[in-house]
């Protein structure tokens, strides 16, 4: 949310605005803000959608914690989006490249000691942030999944301690497929 999107031609704003259309019709960016808070966090202390770890169960997760403030909850965007200049996956290629990467994740959930299943998931986390497959939410879905996938893979991450000051950071660095910062968050978390 603090970072807004580069986004190009968006059907998903209001006319005119940058801001996105939404359930309660809010047209105030702010009180957008503070209502998806609300609701995203409500949603969080939810059981999350338990499914396969596969790209449907990522998209399940979205639309689990995102089906009150948006329609298109748990659905592919159809626009390009960048932040911070950083282009991510077109459109076009969004599903593909989801069930591809989703293919990669056997191997962080049979790792039998913590260094391989960090290693791992940061490698997944960076490339789940450069499809960045939602119009808005990424974040928020990542971390909601990646706490599941640690649950599930006997490697449970705290996300409750993410510092953003470094988390951020770290997965801007991921982008350019440099992950020792981000491996680093990610052990810090380890419970
Ligand atoms: N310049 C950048 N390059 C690549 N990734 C970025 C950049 N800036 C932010 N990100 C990542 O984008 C994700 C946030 O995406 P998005 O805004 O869709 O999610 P959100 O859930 O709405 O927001 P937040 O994660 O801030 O709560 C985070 O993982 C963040 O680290």
């Amino acid at each position: 949310m603090a970072v807004g999107y580069d986004a190009f031609d968006d059907p998903y704003s209001y006319k005119g605005t940058t801001t996105l259309k939404n359930k309660l019709g809010l047209r105030d960016a702010s009180l957008l803000e503070a209502f998806e808070l609300e609701m995203t966090a409500l949603r969080a202390r939810e059981p999350l959608p338990r499914g396969k770890f596969d790209a449907a169960h990522y998209r399940r997760t979205h639309h689990h914690l995102f089906q009150d403030v948006y329609s298109w909850a748990g659905k592919y965007r159809t626009v390009r989006t960048a932040k911070g200049g950083n282009p991510f996956c077109y459109p076009e290629y969004i599903d593909s490249e989801m069930t591809k990467l989703f293919a990669t994740l056997p191997a962080a959930m049979s790792a039998t000691d913590s260094e391989h299943f960090i290693s791992e998931a940061a490698q997944f986390l960076g490339e789940l942030n450069a499809i960045h497959p939602f119009r808005e939410g990424n974040g928020r879905s990542q971390l909601a999944f990646m706490a599941m996938l640690g649950d599930e893979s006997g490697f449970p991450l705290d996300f409750s301690r993410v510092k953003r000051r470094t988390f951020m950071p770290a997965m801007i660095a991921s982008y350019a497929r440099e992950l020792i910062l981000l491996r680093a968050e990610l052990r810090s978390l380890l419970r």
